[in-house]
């Protein structure tokens, strides 16, 4: 089976020297997600072989970096009357009763325009046909003629969009396991980034196995990359954190987060720490103790979803696949303890001195696991 795929819009924009290495890793990220096949780029578009007719080609549209993709049969012919012929054979069956549009395409010289194969194409098949409308098909067929090669097919599979996972560089998620860091996850893969996935393990053997269910749904879109998983054990930084009042403990516990994050980054070369945080969304997550939490720390902090509702947050989670897993997460008490919506920097960064804790210990400790 022959696969045409389309890189997203963004790509073509690039400089020549981005373009062919964001289509590299393209390519890389393709044969890593189907596992094998021929795979080569093609003026703009990407040519995929695989031997096997039921290879999993739905796969690609969890690959960021497409825009679409058609299972296509291809003639090395660009003569009109081979094309016509072949358009004939191949879509008479499925013009059949239905109301159809031939949509052409050229690239290269040819003795004949893209209208004239649209006119000739379509004559060929219009018996077969409950007749033509250009405006609101039924079916639609598509020929894209590309030098002396002809490619025939009929379905435009949209792909995620997005740039390949891989061209980003890489960033540190701290992943809870709720609903929105996991949509935090995507969006940053969405971009090109491969996550780092830190998560501290407050609620034992069920919270660690719903952070590694949905960390096996977002692995499908990762176009192969493999997931490294921190598992930070959350009791050590419990005891801690008694001996500062109840009131500051999410913030404390957040600033922990973050500065473990911060010490991740420096060991794996990432570039930047992700949340799923949404602004105002609970008191922790306010503008004035977003600053405290991240006050000082090095890197650039990205949170995604600041600007999503809720149910914005969840549509995607559905659609990606973790909110089934998401949903079972208790409400851990450490974190759904009420925040003040306004910490002080100043106490804050006096009870950080005092706890004194060792981030390098932190991740010493931690479990890794790839995925
Ligand atoms: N146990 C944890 N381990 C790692 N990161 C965490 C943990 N808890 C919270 N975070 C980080 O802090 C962000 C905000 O968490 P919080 O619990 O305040 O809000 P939330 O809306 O419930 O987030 P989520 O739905 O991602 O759990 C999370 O999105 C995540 O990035």
């Amino acid at each position: 089976m022959l696969v045409i795929i389309r890189p997203s819009g963004e790509i073509a924009l690039k400089s020549p020297r981005s373009r062919r290495n964001f289509e590299y890793t393209l390519i890389n990220n393709i044969r890593n997600t189907i596992g094998g096949g021929k795979i080569w780029r093609s003026q703009g578009v990407i040519l995929l072989e695989v031997n096997d007719n039921n290879a999993n080609i739905e796969a690609l549209s969890e690959v960021f970096g497409i825009s679409s993709f058609s299972p296509v049969i291809a003639i090395k012919s660009n003569n009109l009357e081979d094309i016509v012929n072949k358009a004939k054979e191949i879509f008479a069956e499925i013009v059949k009763g239905k109301i159809f549009a031939v949509r052409a395409k050229r690239i290269g010289s040819h003795s004949f325009t893209s209208l004239d194969v649209e006119r000739r194409a379509g004559e060929a098949l219009y018996p077969y046909s409950k007749g033509v409308d250009l405006e609101n098909p039924e079916v639609e067929i598509f020929i894209e003629i590309r030098n002396e090669m002809t490619y025939f097919y009929h379905k435009v599979i949209k792909g995620p969009k997005g740039l390949p996972v891989g061209v980003a560089g890489k960033t540190v998620v701290l992943f809870s396991g709720g609903i929105d860091s996991p949509v935090a996850t995507w969006m940053m893969m969405k971009r090109g980034s491969v996550p780092i996935i830190l998560n501290f393990n407050l609620g034992g053997d069920l919270h660690k196995e719903l952070v590694l269910k949905e960390l096996n749904m977002l692995k499908r879109w990762s176009g192969g990359h493999k997931l490294k998983i921190f598992i930070v054990k959350g009791t050590d930084v419990f005891i801690k954190l008694s001996q500062v009042e109840r009131r500051s403990r999410v913030v404390m516990l957040k600033r922990v987060m973050y500065k473990t994050a911060e010490k991740l980054c420096e060991k794996t070369n990432a570039k930047s720490i992700t949340t799923g945080e949404s602004l105002s969304q609970v008191s922790s997550q306010t503008m004035a103790n977003l600053y405290v939490t991240e006050y000082g720390i090095k890197y650039p902090i990205f949170r995604p979803l600041i600007g999503f509702d809720k149910e914005e947050i969840v549509d995607i989670a559905r659609k990606i696949g973790t909110y089934k897993h998401s949903i079972k997460l208790p409400e851990y008490c450490a974190i759904s303890t009420k925040a003040r919506t306004s910490e002080d920097l100043n106490e804050i960064l006096k009870n950080e001195e005092r706890l004194n804790v060792d981030y390098e210990k932190i991740l010493e400790n931690s479990e890794v696991i790839e995925l």
